[in-house]
């Protein structure tokens, strides 16, 4: 994506893949980006390193990069392994920025946000922005707050997935179309959240303005009141707050 919107340009780029993980190889090689097997050349030629394997995998990852990192900016998006865990297992003259990222940044529409580690500048801070409002929102937030973001906007795509999947299903079982109950399901999430965000109202509102005394929305409500609709989705969002808490312990 940055690549496409002229951020950066391939010969400025470099990534670490395994060789096994063809799909990635393809993507990258077609864009005329250079790949490479192992870590180390990535960190050698690079001002600013993304680090995005899985949370389990960073320490090693760290361990074996640390003695390439000083003067680096290294843009963290893994889930759970804090700025202290990140900046003790690297250079000191590394500096370090925590990024939560989404899905939808692949279609410009993500939300984001970062911490500053307490090398980092303000010219590190201005060009993860920079970068990260190019594919969406982004915001600087506390630390403390970071796994709970993961869990409300990091996974968050995952649970309206979810949700137009279901809303979807449920047109089927009526009778609609897949292709037809898609197109409508995902458009409504989207009018639906447009609102949220841009009108200033309260969500319970705007849910208000929809529901007509006695008529369907109100006989749909009750059902998702019944089904425990709101604890599941709150409870889904401490679920994820929880296992980044419990990463986040293992990995110090
Ligand atoms: N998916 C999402 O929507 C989001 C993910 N994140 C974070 O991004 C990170 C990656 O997540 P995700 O992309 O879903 O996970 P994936 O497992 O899909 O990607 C991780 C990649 O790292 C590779 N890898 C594994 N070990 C090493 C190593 N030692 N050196 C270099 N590369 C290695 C893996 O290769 P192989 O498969 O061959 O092992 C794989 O290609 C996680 O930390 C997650 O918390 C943050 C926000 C959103
Ligand atoms: O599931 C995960 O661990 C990552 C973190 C945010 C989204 N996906």
């Amino acid at each position: 994506m940055f690549l496409k919107l002229g951020l950066a340009k391939p010969n400025t780029l470099i990534a670490s893949v395994h060789p096994a993980d063809k799909l990635s190889l393809q993507s990258f090689q077609s864009l005329g980006v250079e790949t490479v097997i192992k870590n180390a050349p990535v960190v050698q030629q690079s001002d600013v390193v993304f680090v995005s394997v899985k949370p389990q995998v960073v320490p090693s990852v760290l361990s074996e990069i640390q003695p390439l990192s000083s003067g680096k900016l290294f843009l963290s998006v893994a889930m759970g392994i804090t700025l202290s865990t990140i900046e003790s297992s690297l250079s000191p003259q590394a500096r370090v920025i925590r990024v939560m990222p989404n899905l939808p940044a692949v279609v410009c529409s993500g939300c984001s946000v970062f911490v500053r580690g307490s090398k980092a500048t303000d010219a590190d801070a201005d060009i993860t922005q920079k970068l990260l409002q190019s594919v969406g929102t982004c915001e600087p937030v506390d630390e403390s707050q970071l796994d709970v973001v993961t869990a409300l906007s990091g996974s968050g795509p995952a649970y309206v997935f979810v949700m137009i999947e279901a809303l979807a299903d449920g047109a089927v079982h009526m009778g609609m179309p897949r292709d037809l109950a898609y197109r409508l399901a995902s458009q409504t999430v989207l009018g639906a959240g447009h609102m949220v965000r841009d009108s200033g109202m309260h969500p319970g509102q705007l849910k208000d303005g929809v529901t007509s005394p006695a008529g369907s929305t109100a006989a749909a409500l009750r059902q998702l009141e019944l089904s425990g609709f709101r604890a599941a989705v709150s409870g889904a969002v401490e679920q994820a707050t929880l296992r980044c808490r419990q990463i986040s312990g293992k990995t110090k």
